[in-house]
This record gives structure tokens, sequence and C-alpha cells, in this order.
């Protein structure tokens, strides 16, 4: 607001008006306080038979939607941990950060439709249920476990996430992490409102459910791996820890390629919540890069005459939703949405075709192994491995 304009308001039927006012600042400046040399105020005026209404409901509303606007509109941030890290003239933190910017979105997502909207209302929902949490007892926070292939969407899922909701991420390098303790400083010096990150957690540490098992008599340092300073046991509580619920609303997300390698404790409800599969390209989410990336309409993206080749071809072979977006990234200015698509296709042809082969290979090579046996067993006379000679 300019000064001295006016802003009128409407609130519960009531009309009030804010003008934006300024007076010389009567304080003298002090040695490490430089006074301002006016102060700056809004002031409000309503009718006094209101004001109950105002200063119990209008005030706490102005505050609120002022906060929300703050939160929509403030630069988010992409912080990593980095151990060598110094910032020498500020103070010192854990974290190093720069502006967060990925132009990622569930909208140009290729995913099925119905999973996209489960997983947005999964994560609206959480943002709305403070109350809830407080209700039954429990820390505001949510664990996502994204799997699949590389390739998916696993880091555009979580870009996503931020962007929708407009939180921080926090990308947490665990092999910097010097030990537990750490990774607790890690966690406390983490804001409300942000999506703390570990990527590729089977790749971080050694967190196998069967190194677990075969070795129950040694202590969680050790079991956990000597060699690796953050331990399972310290990962746990970093999820479930009592000070893991300092501020509140923030999601832990995990990601791997190799879900089955992960340890069940780390990955049970209640830690990780919702797991995602990210798997290979589907027809459905083809579409949706499609339209994105050659900029079809929602009419032609449905009905274009090259897409029924492309379904087939996806019924008969495997591809990342990273290879389909890849090649239908036009690479010159000639390209148009005839020639992207043919190059997909070419692309999956060539894929399937070497498929193919490498699947005859494999049997070929166990048709081979298998008569090699028989020959041991021949040649050694054992009749489970072979005929046994006279
Ligand atoms: N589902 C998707 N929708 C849109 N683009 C995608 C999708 N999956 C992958 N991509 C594209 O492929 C690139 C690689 O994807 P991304 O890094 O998210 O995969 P990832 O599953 O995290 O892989 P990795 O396991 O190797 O880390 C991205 O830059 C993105 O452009």
């Amino acid at each position: 607001m300019d000064d001295h304009e006016l802003v009128a308001d409407h609130f519960a039927g009531v009309k009030v008006r804010w003008v934006a006012s300024k007076i010389a600042n009567p304080t003298q400046p002090g040695l490490y306080h430089p006074a301002q040399p006016e102060r700056r105020f809004y002031r409000l005026t309503f009718h006094k038979r209101h004001r109950q209404l105002i200063t119990d409901e209008y005030l706490p509303h102005v505050v609120r939607v002022g906060k929300e606007i703050r939160t929509r509109n403030r630069q988010r941030k992409l912080f990593t941990n980095s151990p060598n890290y110094k910032w020498p003239t500020y103070k010192h933190t854990m974290w190093s950060h720069i502006n967060f910017e990925h132009p990622a979105t569930f909208e140009t997502m290729g995913l099925d439709p119905a999973k996209k909207k489960d997983i947005i209302d999964d994560l609206v929902t959480f943002t709305e249920s403070r109350e809830f949490y407080s209700r039954i007892g429990k820390a505001w926070k949510r664990g996502y476990l994204l799997y699949g292939p590389p390739g998916t969407g696993k880091s555009t899922m979580i870009a996503a996430m931020a962007n929708l909701l407009n939180y921080d991420v926090y990308d947490l390098e665990l092999t910097a992490v010097k030990d537990n303790t750490e990774l607790r400083k890690l966690l406390i010096e983490t804001t409300s409102k942000s999506i703390i990150v570990i990527e590729d957690i089977d790749c971080s540490l050694d967190l196998t459910g069967q190194r677990k098992k075969n070795q129950k008599w040694l202590s969680d340092e050790e079991r956990d791996g000597g060699s690796s300073r953050v331990t399972l046991s310290g990962l746990l509580n970093f999820i479930d820890g009592l000070w893991s619920a300092c501020g509140g609303e923030r999601l832990i997300v995990f990601t791997t390629n190799y879900v089955e390698k992960l340890d069940p404790a780390l990955i049970r409800r209640g830690r990780m919540d919702k797991h995602i599969e990210l798997s290979y390209c589907s027809f459905e989410a083809f579409k949706v890069l499609a339209r994105n990336y050659l900029k079809l309409d929602e009419e032609e993206g449905d009905d274009h005459p090259m897409f029924a080749t492309v379904e087939r071809l996806m019924k008969e072979m495997k591809i990342t939703p990273a290879d389909v977006a890849e090649n239908l990234m036009p690479k010159s200015p000639l390209d148009d949405a005839d020639t992207c698509l043919s190059r997909l296709i070419l692309a999956m042809e060539e894929a399937k075709e070497a498929a193919e082969m490498e699947r005859e290979v494999a049997a070929a090579r166990k048709l081979v192994e298998e008569k090699e046996k028989k020959v041991v067993g021949m040649v050694n006379g054992s009749p489970e491995n072979g005929v046994a000679p006279h």
C-alpha cells in the first residue's frame, strides 16, 4: 500500500478501512541499532459496535491469511548437508542451500491419472491434518517410500511434491553424515513445511534385513556395519525419535531401486506410511508425456494416428518414462510431433529386438549348460546328473 492509501475490506458483513500511515520516529539512534527516520503503521477503522468481532475474529483472520500468502510467495530452498561446508561470515549451519526452482509438477508427470490423484489426495490430506495428528497423539509427519527402476520418476516426483505443497527440500546425503549424533543435529536444523529426502537408501547404508537376521548377537553399531557411521537404529530414531516431532509438518521420503533389499523395520507402515511404486511407462502415462512434450491438445493427445503403434509396443516391451521423454524431446526446431513419435517407435522396436535377442542367447546358453551337466554326469557315472555308463 502507498502512504495514505485507503483500502476497504469486508468481514462477516462488516466494512473496515485500512490506511497506511507513518510518523517521525522519536527513538534516538543507538550504537548498534541506528533508528529508522520514521515509523510506519496501518490504521484500522470500523464502527465501535463491531469491536469484539474485529479483535476476536477479524484480526486473527488477517494474520492467518497474511502468513498463508507469505508462505505461498516465499522463495523455497533446496538444502544439502555437506561435511566441509563453511560459511565464514554468517552463523554456521550444517546445511547449505540454493533456491529451489525445479519445474516438475504432477501435471507434467507421466503417471497413471488414478495413481496421480491418489498421491495428490494423500499429500493434501496430510497438510490439512494438523488437528487430526494432534488429536490422535502422533507427530505431524508422513513417510513416503518411492521405489522402482532407474528413470521412472522418483526424483521428479519429489520435486512435484515440493511444488504442490510449497515445501522446502532437505536432500540428506547419508554417506556424508559422521554418526548418529550428527544425523540428529541435522534433523533438528530442518524447518517445518519441508521434505527430508534420502535418495537411494539401499546404497547409502548397509540396511538389509538379511544381515540383521544373521547377526542377532551383535550390538547395533556392529550389526549395522562397523564401517558405516550412521546405523540402522540411528536412522530409525531419526524417523521416530522424540525430537523428530519438533516443528511438525514434515515429509520424509526414501527412494530406492531395490525395495526388496531394505530391512523391513525401516519401511514398515508407521515409518514409511505410503509405499509408491514407480514403474515402466504405461500407455496412459505416455499420453500425458506426449501431450506435454509434443504440445498436442487433449483431443489430439488421445487420438494421434501413431498412438496405436506405441500402445501395441508398450504391451510387448518395457520402457521407462525417462526413455520415452528423451525420445519425445524435439532434437531440432524442425522436429514435429510425427518426427518425435517415429523416433520413439523406432527406439521401442530396436529395444524390443534387443530384448528378444538377449532372451534367445540366454535360452541357448542354458541349453548348453544343461547339456554340459549331462555329459559331466555321464563321465562321473552319477545317475542324477545323466545316464550312468554300463
Ligand atoms: N514419470 C515421469 N514423468 C515425467 N518425466 C519423467 C518421469 N520419469 C522420468 N522422467 C524424466 O526422466 C528423467 C529422469 O527421471 P528421475 O531422475 O526422476 O528418475 P529416477 O527414478 O529418480 O531415477 P534414478 O533411480 O536413477 O535416480 C527426469 O529428468 C524426467 O525428465
